[in-house]
């Protein structure tokens, strides 16, 4: 597209939405989103995270029309679902969770299959350069009822491309995939993201989502608890940990003043500091004060997962499923 003026703003717009499944005789029903608010800007690469039952598969299964919302709205590539459903999910490439193989085809048909499914012309199709972009060439022809996970994987990341749509969603797609492949597939998504696609990935794999996304929203409960450019996500949690190893053997811990130690195995122990309040110096500083000389030091920063704790672990029941 040239015309980038009438490109929108934000890829996925979602407002106050809200989903409770209807109950049955045997279950009560299950309010899965309670006014969820979540901008996806175009071009980012944006993490979804959120632990069991937060609401997730709800939120994709919304906005890939699987799923009936019971309030708010949602746009996407500036179309609202329910007023344009068909242009709407036009947009949307969605590779689910589980893996759905086509038994009965080869990967070049089954692509050539989902092209007939969005009324891609012959001429436009591109089933022979996904499949090169994806490792499966070699596979082009092959039963996909041949292919290993890993390939059916990718086949389904092929799939939803087939469309050229400008959004990729991807529901847990590395989970249970073997560290080579999800490479590739990371690698592959990173490309198509420079060229302008826009990613929206949930994951379970916290170190991923830190590594791959520029924007991460966590979800719990229905609700989206944070929504921060992944640097500033970090940042809220400001503790540092310091790790000191000694030198020589250090009989008891040492005192240091202002400051709580913990040992570590080996001999060392690591003091926390707030970075806003203190500075490495000055933490060396008072072991140095302690009596301790130092033989090495190393730092440690929080990682999502921390981030992630100090902002759902609120109660005790702060990481369990939505109970109703
Ligand atoms: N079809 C359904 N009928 C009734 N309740 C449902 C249905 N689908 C999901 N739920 C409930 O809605 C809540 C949110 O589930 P959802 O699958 O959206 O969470 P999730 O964050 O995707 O979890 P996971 O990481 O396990 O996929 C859960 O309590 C779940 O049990």
């Amino acid at each position: 597209m040239t015309d980038t003026q009438a490109l929108p703003i934000n890829a996925i717009e979602v407002r106050g939405l809200e989903k409770t499944y209807a109950g049955s005789k045997k279950s009560p029903p299950k309010t899965a989103l309670r006014g969820v608010d979540l901008v996806i800007p175009r071009g980012s690469m944006f993490g979804l995270l959120g632990p069991n039952g937060a609401g997730k598969s709800t939120l994709i299964n919304i906005l890939a029309g699987i799923v009936n919302k019971t309030g708010g709205t949602a746009a996407i590539w500036g179309r609202d679902i329910d007023e344009r459903p068909r242009d709407a999910r036009a947009a949307l490439g969605v590779v689910p969770q589980e893996i759905v193989a086509d038994v009965f085809f080869t990967p070049r048909e089954a692509l050539e299959v989902q092209a007939g499914f969005y009324g891609v012309p012959a001429n436009e199709r591109r089933s022979d350069e996904l499949l090169a972009a994806l490792g499966l060439s070699d596979k082009a022809n092959a039963y996909v009822r041949a292919l290993s996970g890993g390939m059916k994987r990718r086949l389904m990341v092929a799939k939803a491309l087939v469309h050229n749509p400008p959004i990729l969603i991807l529901d847990e797609p590395t989970a249970g995939v073997d560290v080579e492949l999800r490479r590739q597939l990371w690698e592959y998504v990173r490309k198509i993201n420079a060229e302008g696609v826009t990613i929206l990935l949930t994951t379970h794999y916290l170190e991923e989502a830190q590594e791959l996304c520029d924007t991460i929203a966590i979800m719990n409960r229905g609700e989206v608890v944070a929504c921060e450019p992944t640097p500033q996500l970090l940042r809220r949690l400001d503790t540092r940990n310091v790790v000191v190893t000694p030198e020589g053997e250090l009989t008891t811990l040492p005192t240091v003043k202002g400051f709580d130690v913990v040992a570590r195995p080996n001999g060392a122990f690591a003091i926390s500091y707030k970075k806003g309040q203190s500075s490495v110096e000055q933490v060396l500083a008072a072991v140095r004060a302690a009596g301790v000389t130092i033989a090495d030091i190393t730092t440690e920063d929080p990682d999502l997962e921390d981030v992630f704790l100090a902002l759902t672990y609120n109660d005790a029941n702060a990481l369990d499923p939505i109970k109703d």
